[in-house]
């Protein structure tokens, strides 16, 4: 098989030898240009399997020719060879498509591990294509972009934020993009951030030492170390206290964990993505979340729509996982009648394709044999499509609107009563699971168990 190819780009002979030496040593056929234009006219000529390029480079910076292979080239991976602690060149260098970089002083070791890498990635594009496909199911515009935007950034190393209503299908996107990139072989560690108890977060993440707390009875590993070689997926990273964002701000930079109890920093290897359901900017703007972790976690961002966005999308996708349920009850035959589609499309789906697929559990289970049909769904006892139509309340004394005078007098009472209703219906619609429960209603854990407690309901 022929050698692999790699483009340098540096304008400083010594890194150029440097690299060459490396490269060589590592079988691969090694290329080198001196300035952008250069560079360009090479990426054409000898299409390489990889190409590194210094920033500063005497006719321009070294991003232009980053974006000019996204352009021209986009299966070409792009590293950027860095200043020492130039963090917003880095992110710059990232936003515009390399998939990682690497700072000066150069390392030899962290060279040859971001080369083997780049060059696993080259593989069968179509192959990351069919998979995507196949969990994110969907043709709408907006899941079309979403699949190529995760076939792109599988294959970086950029922390990745995404955003999307709760049921939406962003852990779906974090495991594709950890499942086809050069980290698969390694494991991928979610964590909901807002289901850790606050005092346990510290050493749930960075892990503990012996004695270093009542309770520490043996040295446990973090999360983020179990996620070493791996990906770490932080869910609702919004609701990280105040505290643990310095924390994790300091990991990052680091690139190392101090686990609780423990006097030396030990280094660590993960890709980190994150999500939240809700809009992060503003959470910056309201102070509840530090603007410097903000703009290290969100180098890229990806939007993954609502079930509303997508309404073309309801039948197919209707379909496909009511095929993927009934066959894990082991039921080939499954189906659902014009009815049902016609029931489905027209409600809302606040709680997205995780609401859709737990009424299609729940039908499956009642319908009779055959086709599963409106009536099945049970959709009287739901909320209605109609937003405005979302306020009447249909079991409160037998009233079936909203009743503006039963708040006088008590209006804290009423509304505690209502959201005592709103909330057995969740516990019991996600089969009392705490965690579930609070991703239904959009809200972090704690505060569920806040408000299940305030209102008497926690067991
Ligand atoms: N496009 C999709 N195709 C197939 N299944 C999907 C899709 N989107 C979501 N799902 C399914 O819906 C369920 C919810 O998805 P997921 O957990 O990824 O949502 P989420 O946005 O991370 O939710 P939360 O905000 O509550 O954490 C999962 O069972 C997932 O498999």
């Amino acid at each position: 098989m022929a050698a692999q190819r790699v483009l340098i780009v540096d304008d400083e002979p010594d890194i150029r030898e440097l690299l060459d030496i490396t490269l060589s040593r590592m079988g691969l056929e090694t290329f080198s240009a001196a300035n952008l234009t250069e560079a360009r006219n090479m990426v054409s000529d000898i299409v390489p399997d990889l190409c590194l390029t210094d920033m500063r480079l005497p006719d321009g910076n070294g991003i232009s020719l980053v974006e000019y292979i996204q352009q021209e080239h986009a299966h070409i991976p792009v590293a950027m060879i860095t200043a020492h602690g130039s963090v917003e060149t880095a992110i710059s260098a990232l936003k515009a498509g390399a998939f990682d970089f690497i700072s000066k002083p150069i390392e030899l070791e962290t060279l040859r591990k971001l080369v083997s890498t780049a060059l696993q990635l080259e593989g069968d594009i179509s192959r990351l294509d069919k998979a995507v496909v196949q969990d994110l199911i969907g043709e709408a515009p907006a899941i079309q972009k979403l699949r190529s935007q995760i076939t792109k950034l599988a294959r970086s190393q950029a922390p990745v934020h995404i955003c999307g209503e709760s049921g939406s299908g962003k852990e779906v996107v974090a495991r594709l993009i950890h499942n086809n990139g050069p980290r698969a072989p390694g494991n991928f560690i979610a964590v909901n951030c807002g289901a850790i108890p606050p005092d346990l977060m510290e050493s749930e993440l960075f892990g503990h030492l012996k004695g270093s707390f009542t309770g520490a009875t043996s040295d446990k590993p973090g999360l983020f170390q179990a996620a070493a070689g791996g990906t770490l997926f932080l869910d609702e990273v919004a609701d990280l206290p105040l505290v643990m964002q310095v924390k994790l701000l300091r990991a990052i930079q680091e690139k190392a964990v101090r686990p609780v109890g423990g006097s030396e920093e030990v280094p660590t290897d993960v890709r980190l993505l994150s999500a939240t359901h809700k809009d992060l900017a503003a959470e910056v703007e309201a102070g509840r979340f530090r603007d410097d972790l903000y703009y290290r976690i969100n180098v890229i961002d990806l939007q993954v729509p609502s079930l509303r966005e997508r309404a073309e999308d309801l039948p197919m996708l209707a379909r496909a996982l009511l095929k993927r349920i009934a066959r894990e009850h082991g039921n080939e035959q499954a189906a659902l009648d014009d009815s049902a589609i016609e029931a489905l499309s027209g409600y809302s789906f606040p709680g997205n394709v995780r609401e859709l697929e737990n009424i299609l559990e729940r039908s499956l289970a009642l319908a009779d044999s055959g086709a599963i049909t409106a009536d099945d769904l049970q959709f009287s006892t739901m909320k209605p499509r109609n937003p405005a139509a979302r306020t009447r309340k249909s079991d409160r004394d037998g009233a079936s609107t909203w009743s503006v005078e039963e708040a006088y007098g008590d209006l804290q009472g009423y509304l505690d009563d209502m959201e005592r209703q709103i909330l057995s219906k969740a516990l019991e619609e996600s089969r009392w699971n705490k965690t579930a429960t609070a991703k239904l209603l959009g809200i972090s854990f704690r505060s569920l168990r806040y408000r299940l407690k305030k209102l008497q309901l926690d067991d």
